[in-house]
């Protein structure tokens, strides 16, 4: 017990109160920096430390290969779980939704199907222009069109609407296929890219998820197996759930059959964050976070965090401020710092882009000068063909770095077991062979996508200007609140220091010049 009390030790009232809250519904929602990572793992390891929950029945599950083993890192620290243990059975899990259905199909298959296990896509662009090929009997496919029609299919997929009810949908919903196809044809084409695969023996990403509400939906002695393995359930990033996701939670509960029977289990806590919707494009929506209660209520308790203890008040205010112009603002917590004042938030025009890129890097060196480590710097992008004149500069000036890109989001959800291996090993800072990195791994350049859930010192937001942030020309409304959200999120990875800045113009010479991004 003395031992369950000090893994409460360092939480404020309201996160105490999430953690110790252990049965029923519990929903929190927390801004960026609010502890919602430190608040649930210490929530599990305290469940676990008091005997209340069971730890090889405990599931959580977030949205990328790298959050899991954060969590798996810090549940490991905290004496449950950990990377050795995970998947073993005698631990906490903590993976992606992709990894816990994967393995849970492994568990279940031989009893449901003769066949062999299927074999996971490689690259489903292969398929997809095999599929296009099939239906226009042509054989020089665009890649900008296969990767259009290729994010249709898995949107179409991860919203659980199947072939047959691809027209009616895209006449009710008022939905326009891509490349200005017809929704008849594109049906035909998404029919032809599951018989392809079909005949293959593979399945895609989302059909690992799919043939898992299959499976639970129609094999109840399977369903009960799967369901008996999760006792306690634990949702993080709940504001980026999909539809497909939301369905499988539900049946991993044990409801959402046809008469819509409340869930049995009701032992489930979600965590998110309204104003951090970033995948709205691959099909996330908020919507469930905001009515979990009406979903699974009464709950046992709705909790808030809105202390951020990352950042300073400057920033703090500045990402309230961005927040508080948005037409659902009420739907986002208003941050306050627990931080003392720091330094103001600088915003610096440039006239081109590899001015900026050289002002940013010569900022840089100024920090280094005064005592910060290159890896305390960030220089965050909207998209990733911004990061090329950074590296450059980063280079001339002599300074280290590494990139992250957004790698397709389906991508980051479930890795091999080398990359998963490689992300528990930087949560830990530990290196590939596991041992401590002495050497400081540099400044990083990443996308705003790819730095969710990251924090750093110093962060160099680039290139806030009307056309880059909000990106392209967003006509009012969810794709244009969307990219404030990632302003948002951008913003706020910045713990002691934030610097805005963007271009007039790409070269010195465009007749257009940029405009600020009205955000700011
Ligand atoms: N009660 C607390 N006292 C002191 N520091 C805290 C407390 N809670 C959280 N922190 C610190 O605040 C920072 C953010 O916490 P954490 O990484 O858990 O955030 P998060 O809410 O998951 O972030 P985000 O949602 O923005 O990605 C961390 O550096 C963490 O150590």
């Amino acid at each position: 017990m003395e031992q369950a009390q000090t893994i409460l030790e360092g939480l404020d009232e309201q996160q105490r109160r999430a953690a110790t809250t252990l049965n029923g519904p519990v929903r929190i929602i927390a801004g960026a920096g609010a502890g919602k990572t430190r608040t649930v793992t210490r929530r599990i390891a305290y469940a676990c430390a008091t005997g209340a929950w069971k730890p090889e029945r405990v599931l959580a599950v977030t949205f990328s290969v790298k959050a899991a083993a954060e969590m798996r890192a810090r549940l490991a620290q905290l004496g449950v779980g950990g990377a050795a243990r995970q998947g073993t059975g005698q631990g906490v899990t903590a993976a992606t939704f992709h990894s816990a259905a994967l393995n849970q199909l492994n568990g279940v298959w031989t009893d449901v199907c003769d066949a062999p296990f299927p074999h996971l896509i490689e690259d489903q662009r292969d398929v997809v222009a095999q599929a296009i090929t099939r239906v226009t009997a042509r054989n020089d496919i665009d890649p900008l069109t296969v990767r259009d029609m290729l994010a249709e299919i898995n949107w179409a997929k991860i919203s659980l609407i199947p072939v047959a009810e691809y027209e009616r949908i895209c006449k009710a919903a008022n939905h326009r296929p891509p490349s200005g196809l017809e929704p008849e044809r594109f049906a035909k084409l998404y029919d032809a890219y599951e018989q392809e695969k079909t005949s293959r023996g593979e399945i895609d990403f989302d059909d690992i998820l799919l043939l898992v509400c299959h499976i639970m939906d129609d094999f109840p002695d399977a369903a009960a197996q799967i369901r008996s393995s999760i006792g306690w359930l634990t949702v993080d990033e709940y504001q980026d759930v999909s539809p497909l996701q939301h369905r499988l939670l539900t049946l991993w509960l044990g409801g959402g059959g046809p008469d819509g029977k409340a869930a049995m289990n009701r032992n489930v806590c979600v965590v998110g964050d309204p104003a951090q919707t970033i995948y709205s494009f691959a099909g996330a929506s908020s919507w469930d976070l905001l009515r979990f209660a009406d979903e699974f209520g009464p709950l046992s308790a709705d909790i808030n965090l809105g202390i951020d203890y990352r950042s300073t008040p400057e920033v703090v205010g500045l990402a309230n401020r961005v927040l508080a112009a948005a037409p659902n603002r009420d739907d986002y917590l208003k941050l306050r710092s627990a931080r003392d004042p720091g330094r103001r938030v600088s915003r610096t025009v440039y006239d081109t882009d590899v001015e900026e890129a050289q002002g940013v890097a010569a900022r840089i060196r100024k920090l280094m000068a005064a005592g910060a480590k290159p890896s305390d710097c960030a220089i965050l992008t909207r998209i990733n063909a911004q990061q090329a004149v950074f590296g450059t500069a980063l280079r001339a000036a002599g300074l280290k770095f590494r990139v992250r890109r957004d790698a397709g989001w389906q991508s980051t959800a479930l890795a091999d077991s080398a990359a998963s291996k490689r992300a528990l090993l930087e949560a830990m800072g530990l290196d590939a062979t596991g041992i401590r990195q002495e050497d400081d791994p540099g400044v990083t350049i990443s996308t705003i996508h790819a730095a969710k859930g990251l924090e750093f010192k110093h962060v160099f937001l680039v290139g806030c200007s009307e056309g880059l942030l909000p990106y392209g020309a967003p006509a009012p409304g969810e794709s244009l609140e969307e990219e404030r959200r990632l302003m948002y999120v951008g913003i706020t990875r910045a713990e002691d220091s934030l610097h805005l800045s963007y271009a007039r113009t790409k070269d010195g010479y465009g007749a257009q010049q940029r405009r600020p991004s009205r955000f700011l």
